[in-house]
């Protein structure tokens, strides 16, 4: 891996706090960061390199998964923090900030290696981008790479519009859209038990597949994030990246080789034959939500229009399910169903593949009869792979019965997502990054959900906080003879 300069703006903020600084903590201690590198915090608020540096140890021993010891090793990780006070709209800032990189390079004898990471709201991603290029920060003898965090546009115009204004200072192959589900170690193992796996490559297709459920289940409310989510809803702040890349990853068929541009290729692939809804037919196959009083874990839990910051009259969707149809040879006729809501009963994200079950009238009787196999990837809380198979019960009289083979593997040990996400980065390897092509496809997909909810002209359902979302969701599945699992 190349030494190089890592230049992170918003390194105040709450991400840099809770993710960022405990991410690369974490790849030091792997010996997966360069050989020589320097760090650069920017913010708007005044603080010293030291101040910097402790406000970086506090975070780590908050957030980080490993703790943080007193010793050389800790010291040897924390001097290469500096902070520079900038304010990313003023574009003569810039100038200061490229003298202090060149000088840190000097110092530390780097290469004009740049990894800039835009950790700051969404209305500064385009200036900033631009004043990288005019400010000559840029202008590398080596490569620069632009890390940038979603949401990325508000809608299908504002997406194009920001895309195109990135690119008038980094060429695709530059630009890291971080989607951090991309980074969760089983939606990256979707890539290897697909294609690592004949058997189930045998099986990846509408022949065998009866359906494919995608379920992102929370238990937290908005939070302190009301201004963003309130406007925000479901929709967008997971369906339009988390719940359609985990689909792409999915449904996505056997790349020619395991490289990140076949990969993506065939990403985008699914994307294109992904079944564009009109406005009329959004109610069909879209159920939108919002969650009403209710008890999660034995403690009442408020309505979400009372919650601090959310508007009284709010018809935001903290809740989407939807049935989703890829029109392409492999998935012809096969529904993928995805849900994702606040308030949940439980915390939980996970992919389930049913199984045709063809064989179901083989077995007659009442203790006979054979539930569909199920291969569920397990990504979060606790990750895993399990299969349903069915097996007779020697102790129930040879009753036949699911069994499931599991495989977990020990996640104390497991990194998190934006590990491995910096560590591809780093690297230059963008192969669990969004392309623009994905991003514009998701938002062509959205789009006239967006318009039908704006309009409201389906109906927004309630459902109790501590449910699985409301009741219509389950029948979404079941005008189709099928059941959440
Ligand atoms: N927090 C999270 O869990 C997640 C955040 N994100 C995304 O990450 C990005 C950052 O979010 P988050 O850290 O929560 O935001 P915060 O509001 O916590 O932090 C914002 C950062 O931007 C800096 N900033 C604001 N205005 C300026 C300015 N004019 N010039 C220079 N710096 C400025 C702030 O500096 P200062 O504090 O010094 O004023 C601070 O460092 C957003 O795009 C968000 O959507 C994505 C997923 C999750
Ligand atoms: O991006 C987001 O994701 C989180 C859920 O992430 P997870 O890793 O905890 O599953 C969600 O709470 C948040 O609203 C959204 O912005």
């Amino acid at each position: 891996m190349e030494s190089m300069s890592f230049v992170l703006f918003g390194a105040t903020g709450d991400l840099a706090k809770r993710k960022i600084f405990p991410a690369l903590y974490n790849l030091f201690l792997d010996e997966k960061m360069p050989e020589a590198y320097s760090i650069i915090g920017l913010g708007r608020s005044s603080l010293s390199h030291d101040e910097f540096q402790t406000h970086v140890e506090e975070s780590l021993k908050t957030f980080s998964r490993r703790t943080v010891a007193n010793n050389a090793e800790f010291g040897e990780f924390i001097k290469a923090f500096r902070y520079q006070q900038l304010d990313v709209t003023k574009p003569e800032a810039y100038k200061n900030l490229l003298t202090f990189i060149k000088q840190r390079e000097k110092e530390l004898n780097l290469p004009e290696n740049r990894l800039f990471y835009l950790s700051v709201a969404p209305e500064f991603f385009d200036d900033i981008a631009l004043n990288i290029k005019e400010s000559g920060l840029g202008t590398t003898k080596g490569w620069k790479r632009l890390i940038i965090e979603k949401p990325f546009g508000h809608d299908l115009e504002s997406a194009r519009d920001l895309n195109t204004k990135l690119s008038r200072a980094f060429k695709e192959d530059e630009i890291y859209r971080i989607d951090h589900y991309l980074g969760k170690p089983m939606v990256q193992n979707l890539e290897t038990l697909e294609f690592a796996n004949p058997v189930l490559q045998a099986i990846w297709n509408k022949e065998y597949i009866a359906n494919v459920q995608i379920t992102a289940s929370e238990i937290v409310g908005v939070e302190d994030r009301a201004g963003y989510y309130d406007q925000a809803g479901a929709i967008r702040d997971m369906v339009q990246n988390h719940m359609l890349q985990m689909l792409m990853m999915t449904a996505m068929h056997l790349p020619k080789k395991i490289s990140a541009d076949d990969i993506r290729d065939e990403k985008r692939k699914v994307m294109e034959s992904l079944r564009l809804l009109s406005k009329e037919e959004v109610g069909a196959h879209i159920i939108r939500g919002q969650y009403d009083a209710g008890e999660i874990k034995g403690e009442p839990v408020v309505k979400y229009t009372v919650e601090p910051g959310v508007d009284a009259f709010s018809t935001n969707d903290t809740f989407v399910a939807a049935r989703l149809w890829i029109d392409n040879d492999f998935w012809k006729g096969v529904p993928f169903y995805i849900r994702t809501g606040k308030r949940m009963k439980e915390k939980s994200t996970r992919i389930v593949i049913e199984f045709k079950n063809t064989l179901k009238d083989l077995y007659q009787t009442e203790d006979q009869k054979t539930a569909p196999n199920l291969l569920v990837v397990h990504i979060s809380p606790n990750e895993g792979v399990s299969f349903q198979l069915n097996s007779k019960n020697p102790l129930k009289n040879g009753m036949i019965e699911p069994v499931t083979a599991d495989f977990s593997p020990v996640t104390k040990e497991v990194p998190e997502a934006y590990e491995i996400l910096l560590f591809d980065a780093l690297q230059g390897d963008s192969t669990f990054f969004a392309h623009w092509d994905e991003v514009e496809l998701s938002w062509k997909w959205v789009q006239p959900v967006l318009e039908a909810f704006e309009e409201n002209s389906i109906p927004l359902q309630t459902y109790p906080a501590g449910s699985m979302g409301p009741e219509a969701s389950d029948k979404l599945l079941e005008e189709n003879g099928f059941h959440w699992w």
